[in-house]
C-alpha cells in the first residue's frame, strides 16, 4: 500500500475525537505537538557527528547520571515545543530536578506531561537505537497552583502514553486507552503515517531481555527465574529461550510489542534502597499502559505497576513487562518468596 492511501496521525486523532468520542480536542492538539517534538528530536538525533551533538555534556542529572549533549538538547526541544501549545499546566522530565510550570506568558491548559526525552542514551554515541517516552496526566481539578503532588497519580490514571523510537525508521507508538497503534515518520512527506493498528503482544514467548551482568546482585526469585530460563528444555520450563538486550527500554518494548517477549530490570543490591534502575513516572508507567493495552502485563515483581502510588518525581521501580504468561510466572516467584 502506498503512504497516500494510509491514515495520517492527524486523521487518526480526529477520528478518535469525533467518531469514537475517545478524547477531547485539547488532548488531540497536545498529542499533535508531542509528535512534532519527536519529529524534531528524530532529525537532531540523525545528524549525530555532522552537528557535533554526540558525547557528554559535562553535567550530571538529578540522579547523578552523566548527561549526554543530546539528553540536554532533546529535553530543551521537548520543553520548547510544548510550552506554548496551550494545553499544559506543567511538565516533568528525567533531565530536570523539579517540575516546569508553564510560564504566565504562555496560554495554559489542563494536562501534565511527564517524559524521558532520550531513552537509552548510552547508545547514542555508537549509532544504536534510542527513543523518547511520554506520559500524559490530567491536572487534578482541585489544584490551582501546580505542585509535585499533582503529578503523583497512579499509572492507571494516565490519559495517554507513548514513545518514539529512532531506529532504522522513526516510529511513534501511541495509546489513548483504545489499543496501541504505530505511526511511521515518512521523512519525505514530513508526516506520521499509521503503519500498525491494534498491536497485540502474544501471551506466550520464548524470548527474554535482561542485563544478566547484574546476576550476582539480584534477589533470589529473580535468580531462580533466570536459572530456569537458561536451563531451557533441560529445566522446569521445558523449552529453549532466546535472549536480546539493546540497553534501551524503548527498543526492548518495541520488539516485545512486535513479536512478544519479557523485559526485566529487577531490584538489585548495587545501590541499597533503590528499587531497580528504571523510573516509575516517565519510563515504567507509560510503557506499562502501552503493554497492558496490547494485551500484555507489567508488575514490579509483586504489584501491577499501574496501581503503584508515586511518592516522588524520580522514583525507581523494578520492572517485569511483556507476554502475560512469563510476567505472571516471575511475579508468582516473587510472591512465593515474600510469604
Ligand atoms: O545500562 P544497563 O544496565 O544496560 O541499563 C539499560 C537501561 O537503562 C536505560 O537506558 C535508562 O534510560 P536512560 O537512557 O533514559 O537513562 C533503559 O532504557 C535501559 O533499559
Ligand atoms: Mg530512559
Ligand atoms: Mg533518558
Amino acid at each position: 500500500m502506498t503512504t497516500t492511501k494510509r491514515k495520517s496521525l492527524s486523521r487518526y486523532l480526529i477520528e478518535e475525537q469525533r467518531v469514537h468520542n475517545n478524547m477531547p480536542a485539547d488532548l488531540r492538539l497536545l498529542i499533535e505537538i508531542i509528535a512534532r517534538a519527536c519529529k524534531h528530536i528524530s532529525f537532531s538525533v540523525s545528524k549525530g557527528l555532522l552537528d557535533d551533538v554526540l558525547g557528554n555534556a559535562g553535567t550530571d542529572n538529578v540522579q547523578g547520571e552523566a548527561q549526554k549533549k543530546l539528553d540536554v538538547l532533546t529535553n530543551e526541544l521537548f520543553l520548547e515545543a510544548n510550552e506554548w501549545g496551550g494545553n499544559l499546566a506543567a511538565m516533568a522530565s528525567e533531565e530536570m530536578e523539579h517540575i516546569y510550570e508553564i510560564p504566565n506568558r504562555f496560554p495554559k491548559g489542563e494536562y501534565l506531561l511527564v517524559y524521558d526525552p532520550l531513552d537509552g542514551s548510552s547508545n547514542i554515541d555508537i549509532n544504536v537505537t534510542v527513543g523518547t517516552i511520554f506520559s500524559v496526566l490530567k491536572k487534578p481539578e482541585s489544584s490551582h497552583n501546580v505542585s509535585n503532588q499533582d503529578f503523583f497519580q497512579k499509572g492507571c490514571q494516565q490519559v495517554a502514553a507513548g514513545y518514539a523510537i529512532y531506529g532504522p525508521q522513526t516510529q511513534l507508538v501511541l495509546t489513548t486507552g483504545r489499543g496501541v497503534h504505530s505511526f511511521t515518520l515518512d521523512t519525505q512527506l514530513g508526516s506520521w503515517i499509521q503503519t500498525q493498528e491494534d498491536m497485540q503482544i502474544p501471551e506466550t514467548t520464548a524470548e527474554f531481555a535482561i542485563n544478566s551482568s547484574n546476576y550476582r546482585y539480584w534477589e533470589k526469585p529473580m535468580q531462580r527465574y533466570y536459572d530456569e530460563l537458561i536451563a531451557g528444555e533441560t529445566g522446569p520450563l521445558q523449552k529453549n529461550y532466546n535472549m536480546r538486550w539493546v540497553a534501551a527500554m524503548v527498543a526492548e518494548v518495541h520488539r516485545i510489542l512486535n513479536r512478544g517477549g519479557i523485559f526485566m530490570y529487577p531490584t538489585d543490591s548495587r545501590t541499597p534502597g533503590r528499587a531497580g534502575k528504571l523510573r516509575l513516572m516517565y519510563e515504567a508507567n507509560p510503557m506499562s499502559m502501552i503493554v497492558e493495552q496490547a494485551g500484555g502485563a507489567a508488575t514490579d515483581g509483586i504489584t501491577r505497576i499501574l496501581d503503584i502510588q508515586p511518592t516522588s518525581l524520580h522514583e525507581r521501580v523494578a520492572v517485569f513487562m511483556g507476554s502475560k504468561q512469563e510476567v505472571e510466572r516471575v511475579t508468582s516467584y516473587h510472591k512465593e518468596a515474600q510469604k
